[in-house]
């Protein structure tokens, strides 16, 4: 059976003709929410290439779903599978997620994260641009390193300047640390990544969109140490500061907490992939910065907002010391380095695609924290008690 979406229009009042869609990565955090809007409101159809699919299990088994048949999960590791090509090649469009993205991991794994996000993406690139085949990658926010405006004297008025904070996809410089910060390793590699498509769009024609995503949270992000991951791994921030949480712990702040992020809901940033999907025209040849603007704050602040929407939808009051401080060498060791401030410039997405996000930070907050606390609340407390039971 296939859903019966009504007839999808483009931007520009074209019926939209339904796409078969490799999706790489599509088993991951941003590939599970991509997978479930596409089934929900499309007629696409998608192969779901990943190593893993707990995310996406509950879009693939139920044989009742509208959408059965739109949606096949071909588990490969895209480093040394022959059966990419193919999968291309029966598509019309390819979307890569695929990637080590998590910075506990670049300056531990340096290799691991350069192979992850230049070499394993060669093929699919090469693949592309040989079948004529679209690709929409993904790239990252942190390809802008610092701003310009961190390298100023502390004081200097011209900080508080637009020019020299906001990140601008045509204009704005990548500027990284030194090498021995093998924190960088991930930005230089997608760096470089980026560069190969863009030649293979100017020399061979490939057809390409990239995406720049600014820190997108939401539901199922990464996971839950000792309840769905290791109990001593380190996922991104949102999980770190919903296990603290969780477990009634101060959450750290790695170097006080000053470095600045723009959060954006992943459900908001999920409808502009889809505009980019199926506005080829608008989208293709462009680099999108994807993010909220509106939603800046400093880690602290985010600690302190995180706390207080916990306490509102878990009904439990914060304990009485809700954070600690952690150097960076402790927390994820040696040579990790920090983006200082990133803000979206928005100009480029909102011409082409005339999209803008809509959830402020405060409710993207309440809708995740509920989520996590039906999620894992019970587990944590079975975890906890489980050693004193012993
Ligand atoms: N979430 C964000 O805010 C954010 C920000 C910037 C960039 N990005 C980029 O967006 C993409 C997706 O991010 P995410 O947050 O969903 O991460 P994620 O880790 O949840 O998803 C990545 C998925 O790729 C899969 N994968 C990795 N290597 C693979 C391989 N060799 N073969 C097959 N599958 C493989 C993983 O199993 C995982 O399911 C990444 O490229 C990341 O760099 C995300
Ligand atoms: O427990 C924690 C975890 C993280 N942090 C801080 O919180 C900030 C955000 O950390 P995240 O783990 O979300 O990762 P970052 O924003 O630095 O990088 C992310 O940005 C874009 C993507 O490419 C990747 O998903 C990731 O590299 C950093 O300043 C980090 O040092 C804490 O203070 N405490």
């Amino acid at each position: 059976m296939t859903s019966s979406s009504p007839v999808r229009v483009d931007l520009d009042g074209n019926t939209i003709k339904p796409l078969t869609i490799c999706m790489i990565g599509a088993g991951g955090f941003i590939g599970s929410h991509l997978c479930e809007k596409l089934m929900n409101e499309t007629n696409h159809t998608v192969l779901a290439v990943d190593v893993y699919n707990d995310k996406i299990k509950h879009l693939l088994e139920p044989e009742s779903v509208p959408w059965t048949g739109r949606i096949q999960f071909h588990r490969l590791n895209i480093k040394n599978d022959s059966r990419l090509e193919g999968l291309i090649k029966c598509s019309d469009l390819t979307i890569n997620l695929a990637a080590i993205c998590t910075p506990a991991d670049y300056n531990t794994r340096p290799l691991d994260t350069i192979y992850s996000n230049f070499i394993d993406a060669l093929p699919v690139v090469k693949y592309c641009s040989e079948n004529n085949k679209r690709l929409i990658h993904f790239s990252t926010c942190e390809v802008y390193g610092k701003t310009i405006g961190s390298y100023l004297p502390k004081d200097s008025p011209l900080r508080q300047d637009p020019a020299y904070y906001i990140l601008k996809e045509d204009t704005s410089p990548c500027i990284f640390g030194s090498v021995e910060k093998q924190r960088w390793s991930y930005a230089c590699a997608k760096q470089l990544i980026e560069r190969l498509i863009y030649a293979e769009g100017a020399e061979n024609g490939l057809e390409f969109t990239i995406v720049r995503p600014f820190n997108w949270i939401g539901p199922r992000m990464d996971f839950i140490p000792g309840i769905d991951g290791p109990s001593e791994g380190v996922p991104r921030v949102l999980a770190c500061f919903s296990n603290n949480l969780l477990r009634r712990e101060p959450l750290k702040l790695v170097d006080g907490g000053e470095s600045q992020r723009t959060f954006i809901y992943i459900k908001d940033a999920i409808e502009a992939v889809l505009l980019m999907i199926e506005n080829p025209a608008r989208a293709s040849g462009h680099i999108f910065n994807v993010g909220n603007p509106n939603n800046e704050v400093t880690v602290r602040q985010l600690a302190e907002m995180m706390t207080q929407v916990y306490s509102k939808v878990s009904g439990e009051d914060s304990i009485e010391t809700p954070t600690v401080d952690v150097s960076s060498k402790e927390f994820y060791g040696e040579g990790y380095d920090d983006s200082d401030k990133r803000i979206p410039d928005m100009t480029i997405i909102n011409k082409q695609l005339g999209w803008n996000p809509k959830t402020s930070l405060w409710d993207l907050l309440e809708s995740t924290l509920t989520y996590q606390h039906r999620t894992y609340a019970e587990a944590i407390k079975q975890a906890i008690a489980k050693p004193a039971a012993n």
